[in-house]
């Protein structure tokens, strides 16, 4: 039977005298049932113990296979010859992090932090693992060495490597796999495979496999190993693999016990060794090195994956003493040693070098946990795979369910492209993104990651093996959380104090004297152009709706570049890094990269786009020598982008992005402007609901905003609009900007429908012929939808229609996604319906607003007030509010909007 929920107790494990000899136990008080059912005690037994001495209360424990005995009328459970014991199953420890947990756990802490820098064994490591797969798959050598080092290019460049000889060096590792595979053992009935991705939810792991045979694990190393055994950390991470394989193979022949299932056998393929010399080296030189995998060690593999999660589970920082790994043999000792004394942290090697001030410590903790308490949302969202069922899922948004496969077709180089006929359903998935394709069910059927390529009637992917595609689910991503950390070590412990001194503020930013007119149209326009060109250290760019903030941004680079500063241009969507660059344009300057993929990138800037793929000297060239790079926020933590530097990074909706994502921008230059306006939408936080008040104020609010407010003299408000009529911006101006918002012109301020061709006011009905109307349908609100809204909203629409106003020229904004659907059943075709966060950055002639509440309001509708702000201010001629006005009276806010739109 299986015991599962979070745990009440813990006692101290102890020794007892049983009718086998000596045994250790710990007996552990969980609430099975996921903590709905009255307590019960566990005895774990043995080795065991070792888990329950990292358990506390609150964390989530499973016992898999737990023995049910009744003593003197009361049930108890305890460990059997089978058991496994999991804590916190639903948080998924990544495989290769076991692994270097295993050498020690403060190296898994240090990579967790630094990230991967850009090194050439790692970019090779990864070319020689991607032409093991192409070998699998049928490829030819030659032809995929090529290939591969050309996909590497830009690594390559910027590591100052050519192709030739890298070529060469990945050909004599993969000699080592060909002459293996060539031992007649790749037959269709050896059932290989390449690269599968794994997910456990009964132990609590994620890893990708190297490659499957026969059921069991291969794992490719690029290292040289001359002694028979394979090392203990390559075996320990097979086993992690094979555990998982086993899970997969009871689930698909409905066996109860997993480990059995386990395969009991893995391979390790030892590349180097078939490159080094015969005559210098002694030892076993075969590259392949098999090994079995007994019960104990699965055992072992779990024990140990529990420590992980159970030092994630309260944020404890490893020391490196719960491992006897020897520091004075550790490549890392000195990085480890010196992130010990800077952040004065407890470390077996020791520690160097000079803390860092109180308050950046200080600060390191708090983000610290604020990301990891974000790291564990997203982790919720893997659990959500399998907890939540396929209905829900869609329902969620979160996968594209029902879906009729049509055919299958293989292309060159082995991968496949599936296609099925769509549902018409929408969620989050778009076109370019990975995602999980499974012929049902994402974890216990037979799933692949896939790349999608057309989404609509027919939906295309492409994945390394077959599959009946019947479902696509959001797969979700830790580079997010990742990218966030990185930057938060880079800041604090690769800074140069000067430039933290700003941040911490122990000094104030400092401005040079020029008086230079950047743009003679418009006052607070051109002072902050020349407040950023004049910034030492930073400058703050305040933008509300439409005051032309991504103009002056386009100027503010024209500006730099003249003055020959190398400028790097981020923001955090990919719309708004494009829109900049289409308006550095219009104002005649092209001479920009744009960093970023195929897909993420707009048509109109694929031009500018730096291609990875070719000879690594030219593309890093291109890269190094760029005088305006331009690449959104998120990557600008990637390797490549971290080896850059600028002086001047400029930030685009500065806003809306985290703090340590701000910083991943800013780490790169010496100066920094950003660009935003913190009465829009703030940064997303996922693990809201988690965060106690601290850790959201930490993530969820922009380091935007915490400057603008400590040194207003560093900022400029843009306080003239270009594009709403007078009377529409009044509210927002008054509520949100006081009072100081104001058109550009006294033609944007007058501006009419009736300016638009072929638009006549006397066709609309009387209450939707002012520019601000409200519209109250006395409807009823049914969870997140309001039907009788939406049929106001869409008779609204057919009325501006009507009226001669093109659909593409309609807007309309709901606060939830089910309102959103609701509309969109009935709305025309080319009206744009969608959330708030969607219509960020973006202009309509006429926007209808649906807020679906009724009776009385407990809360801002639209989650925050800021994005009522959003909401009001996208319209230019004819802003229409479909709401309760009885409702929205009940709020202060509300109440004024009903006012002022009546
Ligand atoms: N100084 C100016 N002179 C003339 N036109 C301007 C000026 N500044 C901005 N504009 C025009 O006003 C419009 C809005 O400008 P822009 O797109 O830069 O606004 P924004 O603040 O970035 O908008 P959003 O609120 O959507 O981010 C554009 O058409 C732009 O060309």
């Amino acid at each position: 039977m299986q015991l599962r929920g979070p745990v009440v107790a813990v006692d101290e494990p102890r020794t007892v005298q049983t009718s086998n000899g000596q045994s250790d136990l710990a007996e552990v008080t969980v609430r099975p049932d996921d903590g709905r059912a009255d307590p019960v005690t566990v005895t774990l037994w043995g080795k065991w113990t070792e888990t329950a001495d990292v358990l506390a209360p609150g964390m989530e424990l499973l016992v898999i296979d737990a023995q049910e005995k009744e003593f003197k009328g009361e049930i108890q459970y305890s460990t059997g010859r089978d058991s496994m014991v999991v804590v916190e199953p639903d948080f998924l420890v990544d495989v290769t992090d076991i692994r270097s947990w295993v050498q020690c756990p403060r190296m898994y802490y240090l990579n967790k932090l630094a990230g991967l820098p850009l090194a050439y064994p790692v970019v090779k490591g990864t070319i020689v693992h991607e032409v093991f797969g192409d070998l699998l798959r049928g490829r030819d050598l030659d032809e995929s060495v090529d290939e591969r080092v050309a996909e590497a290019g830009l690594e390559l460049g910027l590591l100052d490597r050519d192709a030739a000889s890298v070529a060469e060096e990945v050909r004599q590792n993969a000699s080592a796999i060909e002459g293996w595979l060539n031992q007649g053992t790749l037959t269709e009935e050896d059932q290989w495979r390449s690269e599968q991705t794994l997910v456990s939810e009964t132990y609590g792991l994620k890893g990708r496999a190297d490659a499957v045979r026969r059921g069991s694990p291969v794992e490719l190393k690029t290292g040289k190993n001359t002694n028979r055994e394979p090392r203990f950390q390559d075996k320990v991470q097979a086993a992690c693999y094979a555990l998982m394989l086993g899970e997969g193979e009871a689930h698909a022949t409905e066996q109860a016990t997993h480990a059995s299932a386990a395969p009991d056998t893995g391979t390790l393929l030892y590349t180097k060794n078939a490159a080094v010399e015969r005559t210098e080296e002694t030892g076993d030189l075969s590259p392949a090195k098999d090994f079995s995998i007994g019960p104990g060690f699965l055992k072992y593999v779990v024990r140990t994956r529990n420590e992980i999660a159970a030092m994630e589970a309260d944020m404890s920082v490893p020391t490196g003493y719960e491992a006897d790994a020897k520091c004075e043999y550790c490549f890392e000792q000195d990085t480890c040693m010196a992130v010990s004394g800077r952040l004065e942290q407890e470390s077996k090697a020791g520690q160097v070098g000079r803390a860092i001030p109180d308050e950046e410590q200080d600060y390191f903790k708090r983000f610290y946990r604020a990301i990891e308490t974000e790291r564990r949302a997203v982790h919720r969202e893997y659990a959500k795979l399998w907890r939540q069922n396929a209905d829900e899922r869609a329902e969620d948004d979160r996968a594209l369910i029902g879906l009729e496969p049509l055919d299958e077709r293989e292309l060159d180089g082995g991968r496949w492209e599936l296609r099925a006929a769509g549902t018409g359903a929408v969620s989050k998935i778009r076109e370019g993104d990975v995602v999980l394709a499974s012929d049902g069910h994402p974890i216990r059927g037979k799933a692949e990651l896939a790349r999608v390529k057309q989404l609509g009637e027919e939906i295309v992917v492409t994945t390394d093996e077959p599959l009946d595609l019947r479902r696509l689910d959001v797969y979700p991503s830790e580079i997010g959380v990742d990218r966030m950390l990185t930057a938060l070590h880079d800041a604090l412990l690769k800074q140069p104090a000067e430039q933290k001194d700003v941040l911490f503020d122990r000094r104030d930013p400092e401005f040079r004297a020029d008086d230079t007119t950047y743009i003679d149209n418009n006052e607070a326009q051109n002072e902050a152009v020349s407040l950023a060109v004049r910034a030492e250290d930073f400058a703050l760019v305040h933008g509300p709706p439409g005051t032309g903030k991504t103009y002056t941004l386009a100027r503010t680079v024209r500006a730099l570049v003249e003055q020959g500063e190398r400028v790097l241009l981020t923001a955090f969507t990919n719309r708004a890094v494009d829109n900049a660059l289409e308006a550095l344009r219009e104002q005649g300057f092209d001479d920009f990269l744009r960093v970023g993929t195929e897909t993420g990138v707009h048509q109109d800037m694929q031009e500018f786009r730096l291609k990875e793929r070719g000879d690594p000297s030219a593309i890093s060239t291109e890269l190094r020598e760029a005088s305006v790079v331009a690449a959104t926020t998120a990557s600008c933590g990637s390797t490549v982008m971290r080896e850059q530097e600028f002086d001047v990074a400029i930030v685009d909706e500065a806003g809306q992005i985290t703090e340590p994502g701000a910083l991943a921008a800013i780490n790169l230059a010496e100066r920094f402007v950003l660009v935003g306006d913190h009465q829009q939408l703030p940064p997303v936080v996922q693990a809201e609901d988690e965060m106690d008040g601290d850790d959201t104020a930490d993530l969820g609010s922009s380091l935007f905003e915490r400057l603008i407010e400590a040194h207003p003299e560093a900022s400029v408000m843009l306080d003239r609009q270009y594009r709403m009529a007078q009377r529409i911006q009044a509210f927002a101006s008054r509520e949100f900007y006081d009072g100081q918002l104001r058109p550009a012109t006294g033609e944007v301020a007058a501006q009419r429908l009736t300016d638009l061709p072929g638009v006549s006011l006397d066709a609309l009905p009387a209450h939707l012929q002012d520019s601000v109307a409200f519209v109250d349908p006395d409807g009823r609100a049914r969870g997140n939808t309001n039907p009788d809204e939406a049929d106001a909203v869409v008779e609204t629409i057919e009325s501006f229609r009507a009226a001669g106003v093109e659909a593409d020229e309609i807007g309309v904004i709901a606060p939830y996604r089910a309102q959103v659907a609701e509309i969109n059943k009935r709305a025309p075709d080319g009206v744009t319906v969608d959330t708030v966060d969607r219509f960020q950055g973006s202009s309509k002639e006429v926007i209808v607003v649906s807020f679906v509440a009724t009776g009385s309001l407990d809360g801002p509708i639209f989650e925050d007030y800021r994005r009522i702000n959003v909401a009001l201010t996208r319209a230019k001629k004819s802003l229409v509010l479909v709401g309760d006005a009885d409702a929205l009276s009940t709020d202060s806010v509300y109440g004024r909007m009903v006012e002022w739109a009546r």
